[in-house]
Protein backbone atom coordinates (compact mmCIF):
# COMPACT_ATOMS: atom_id res chain seq x y z
CA UNK A 1 0.00 0.00 0.00
CA UNK A 2 1.23 3.45 -0.50
CA UNK A 3 -0.24 6.57 -0.07
CA UNK A 4 -0.33 10.15 -1.60
CA UNK A 5 -2.37 13.42 -1.59
CA UNK A 6 -4.07 12.80 -5.02
CA UNK A 7 -3.33 15.56 -7.57
CA UNK A 8 -6.52 16.50 -8.22
CA UNK A 9 -5.85 17.01 -11.85
CA UNK A 10 -8.89 16.08 -14.04
CA UNK A 11 -7.46 13.26 -15.96
CA UNK A 12 -7.77 9.81 -16.45
CA UNK A 13 -9.15 8.52 -12.86
CA UNK A 14 -7.47 5.16 -13.17
CA UNK A 15 -4.03 6.99 -13.62
CA UNK A 16 -1.99 7.31 -10.72
CA UNK A 17 -2.80 11.28 -9.79
CA UNK A 18 0.27 11.01 -7.70
CA UNK A 19 1.14 14.20 -5.90
CA UNK A 20 4.65 14.90 -4.02
CA UNK A 21 3.30 14.48 -0.69
CA UNK A 22 2.96 11.00 0.73
CA UNK A 23 0.46 9.50 3.80
CA UNK A 24 2.14 7.58 5.99
CA UNK A 25 0.06 4.53 7.91
CA UNK A 26 0.18 6.23 10.60
CA UNK A 27 -2.17 9.45 9.00
CA UNK A 28 -4.20 6.78 7.54
CA UNK A 29 -4.82 5.33 10.93
CA UNK A 30 -5.58 8.49 12.62
CA UNK A 31 -8.79 9.14 10.06
CA UNK A 32 -9.78 5.70 11.12
CA UNK A 33 -8.67 3.97 7.87
CA UNK A 34 -6.47 0.33 8.43
CA UNK A 35 -4.50 -1.46 6.93
CA UNK A 36 -2.32 -4.71 7.01
CA UNK A 37 -0.34 -6.68 4.42
CA UNK A 38 -0.30 -10.57 4.31
CA UNK A 39 0.83 -12.36 0.90
CA UNK A 40 2.36 -15.51 2.35
CA UNK A 41 0.94 -18.99 1.77
CA UNK A 42 -1.15 -18.22 5.66
CA UNK A 43 -2.76 -15.17 4.38
CA UNK A 44 -5.56 -16.69 4.51
CA UNK A 45 -4.97 -17.56 8.60
CA UNK A 46 -4.26 -13.94 9.03
CA UNK A 47 -7.07 -12.94 7.44
CA UNK A 48 -9.24 -14.75 9.47
CA UNK A 49 -7.33 -13.77 12.70
CA UNK A 50 -8.94 -10.16 11.65
CA UNK A 51 -11.73 -11.33 11.67
CA UNK A 52 -12.37 -13.23 14.57
CA UNK A 53 -11.29 -10.03 16.26
CA UNK A 54 -12.78 -7.73 14.82
CA UNK A 55 -16.02 -9.82 14.41
CA UNK A 56 -16.46 -9.91 10.83
CA UNK A 57 -18.70 -13.05 10.55
CA UNK A 58 -19.83 -13.00 6.72
CA UNK A 59 -17.76 -12.78 3.22
CA UNK A 60 -17.73 -12.69 -0.62
CA UNK A 61 -15.50 -12.06 -3.07
CA UNK A 62 -15.98 -9.20 -6.15
CA UNK A 63 -14.31 -9.45 -9.42
CA UNK A 64 -14.34 -5.88 -10.86
CA UNK A 65 -12.83 -6.26 -14.61
CA UNK A 66 -14.16 -6.38 -17.98
CA UNK A 67 -14.31 -10.21 -18.49
CA UNK A 68 -16.48 -10.09 -15.19
CA UNK A 69 -18.67 -7.36 -15.01
CA UNK A 70 -19.36 -7.24 -19.10
CA UNK A 71 -21.80 -4.57 -20.36
CA UNK A 72 -22.07 -3.47 -16.56
CA UNK A 73 -18.05 -2.42 -16.42
CA UNK A 74 -18.33 0.76 -17.11
CA UNK A 75 -21.49 1.79 -15.33
CA UNK A 76 -20.20 -0.23 -11.84
CA UNK A 77 -17.09 2.19 -11.91
CA UNK A 78 -18.85 4.99 -12.12
CA UNK A 79 -21.03 3.68 -9.30
CA UNK A 80 -17.77 2.98 -7.49
CA UNK A 81 -16.03 6.31 -8.67
CA UNK A 82 -18.92 8.19 -7.15
CA UNK A 83 -17.86 9.74 -3.80
CA UNK A 84 -20.05 7.99 -1.27
CA UNK A 85 -19.98 6.28 2.31
CA UNK A 86 -21.55 3.53 4.34
CA UNK A 87 -23.04 2.87 7.29
CA UNK A 88 -20.64 -0.43 8.22
CA UNK A 89 -16.87 -0.78 7.78
CA UNK A 90 -15.64 -1.40 4.08
CA UNK A 91 -13.17 -4.24 4.59
CA UNK A 92 -11.67 -5.37 1.70
CA UNK A 93 -8.29 -8.24 1.10
CA UNK A 94 -7.23 -7.79 -2.16
CA UNK A 95 -6.65 -11.17 -3.89
CA UNK A 96 -5.41 -10.22 -7.29
CA UNK A 97 -4.68 -6.78 -9.30
CA UNK A 98 -4.49 -3.42 -8.06
CA UNK A 99 -6.45 -0.21 -8.04
CA UNK A 100 -6.96 3.07 -5.66
CA UNK A 101 -9.19 4.19 -2.92
CA UNK A 102 -9.38 7.82 -2.38
CA UNK A 103 -10.57 9.00 0.87
CA UNK A 104 -11.29 12.24 2.61
CA UNK A 105 -9.11 14.24 5.50
CA UNK A 106 -11.06 16.47 7.56
CA UNK A 107 -9.90 19.42 5.38
CA UNK A 108 -11.54 18.00 2.30
CA UNK A 109 -8.58 16.96 1.03
CA UNK A 110 -8.29 13.11 -1.09
CA UNK A 111 -5.83 10.98 0.28
CA UNK A 112 -5.13 8.58 -2.68
CA UNK A 113 -4.54 4.66 -1.46
CA UNK A 114 -3.15 2.45 -3.85
CA UNK A 115 -3.82 -1.19 -3.18
CA UNK A 116 -2.13 -3.96 -4.42
CA UNK A 117 -2.76 -7.85 -4.00
CA UNK A 118 -2.06 -8.85 -0.05
CA UNK A 119 -3.37 -5.67 1.16
CA UNK A 120 -6.20 -5.87 3.45
CA UNK A 121 -7.82 -1.91 3.91
CA UNK A 122 -10.48 -1.33 6.19
CA UNK A 123 -12.22 2.07 5.59
CA UNK A 124 -14.75 3.63 8.79
CA UNK A 125 -18.26 3.65 8.69
CA UNK A 126 -19.00 7.64 7.76
CA UNK A 127 -15.54 8.21 5.72
CA UNK A 128 -16.26 9.65 2.49
CA UNK A 129 -14.62 7.95 -0.09
CA UNK A 130 -14.58 6.38 -3.61
CA UNK A 131 -12.69 3.62 -5.28
CA UNK A 132 -11.38 2.69 -8.94
CA UNK A 133 -9.51 0.48 -10.97
CA UNK A 134 -5.85 1.47 -12.37
CA UNK A 135 -5.10 0.95 -15.73
CA UNK A 136 -4.50 -2.76 -15.59
CA UNK A 137 -8.50 -2.55 -15.05
CA UNK A 138 -8.40 -5.88 -12.93
CA UNK A 139 -8.53 -6.17 -9.12
CA UNK A 140 -10.09 -9.18 -7.63
CA UNK A 141 -10.79 -8.68 -3.23
CA UNK A 142 -12.64 -10.28 -0.68
CA UNK A 143 -15.06 -7.99 0.75
CA UNK A 144 -15.92 -8.75 4.71
CA UNK A 145 -19.08 -8.01 6.40
CA UNK A 146 -19.91 -7.69 9.92
CA UNK A 147 -23.41 -8.92 8.99
CA UNK A 148 -25.21 -9.86 6.42
CA UNK A 149 -23.36 -9.32 2.73
CA UNK A 150 -24.67 -5.98 1.50
CA UNK A 151 -23.31 -3.09 -0.62
CA UNK A 152 -25.33 0.56 -0.02
CA UNK A 153 -23.37 3.50 -0.88
CA UNK A 154 -24.49 6.87 0.16
CA UNK A 155 -23.64 9.33 -2.27
CA UNK A 156 -22.26 12.84 -0.67
CA UNK A 157 -23.92 15.10 0.57
CA UNK A 158 -24.74 12.80 3.67
CA UNK A 159 -23.42 15.67 6.12
CA UNK A 160 -26.31 14.68 8.28
CA UNK A 161 -26.26 10.70 8.17
CA UNK A 162 -25.73 9.33 11.52
CA UNK A 163 -23.10 7.04 10.80
CA UNK A 164 -20.99 10.49 9.26
CA UNK A 165 -21.62 12.56 12.55
CA UNK A 166 -20.44 9.47 14.75
CA UNK A 167 -17.71 9.24 12.36
CA UNK A 168 -16.47 12.97 12.87
CA UNK A 169 -17.20 12.31 16.56
CA UNK A 170 -15.45 9.52 16.90
CA UNK A 171 -12.44 11.35 15.79
CA UNK A 172 -12.70 14.25 17.87
CA UNK A 173 -12.89 11.71 20.76
CA UNK A 174 -9.83 10.65 19.52
CA UNK A 175 -8.32 13.78 20.88
CA UNK A 176 -6.65 14.18 17.47
CA UNK A 177 -8.73 16.46 15.93
CA UNK A 178 -10.52 19.76 17.29
C1 LIG B 1 -12.87 -2.94 -4.25
S1 LIG B 1 -14.46 -3.55 -4.02
C2 LIG B 1 -15.54 -2.57 -5.05
C3 LIG B 1 -15.74 -1.19 -4.62
C4 LIG B 1 -16.54 -1.06 -3.35
O1 LIG B 1 -17.06 -2.01 -2.83
C5 LIG B 1 -16.67 0.22 -2.74
O2 LIG B 1 -17.45 0.38 -1.69
C6 LIG B 1 -16.02 1.30 -3.11
O3 LIG B 1 -16.08 2.35 -2.37
FE1 LIG C 1 -17.45 2.26 -0.76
Amino acid sequence: MRAYFHDNVDSDPKEPHEHLTSVTPEELKNLGVLYWHFDGDDYLEKVNGIAKERNYKNRDEITVSKEALGDSYESKLKIFFQEHLHEDEEIRYILDGSGYFDVRDLLDRWIRIAIVKGDLIVLPAGIYHRFIVDTNDYLKALRLFKEEPKWTPINRPADDNPHRLGYLQSLRDSGLYK
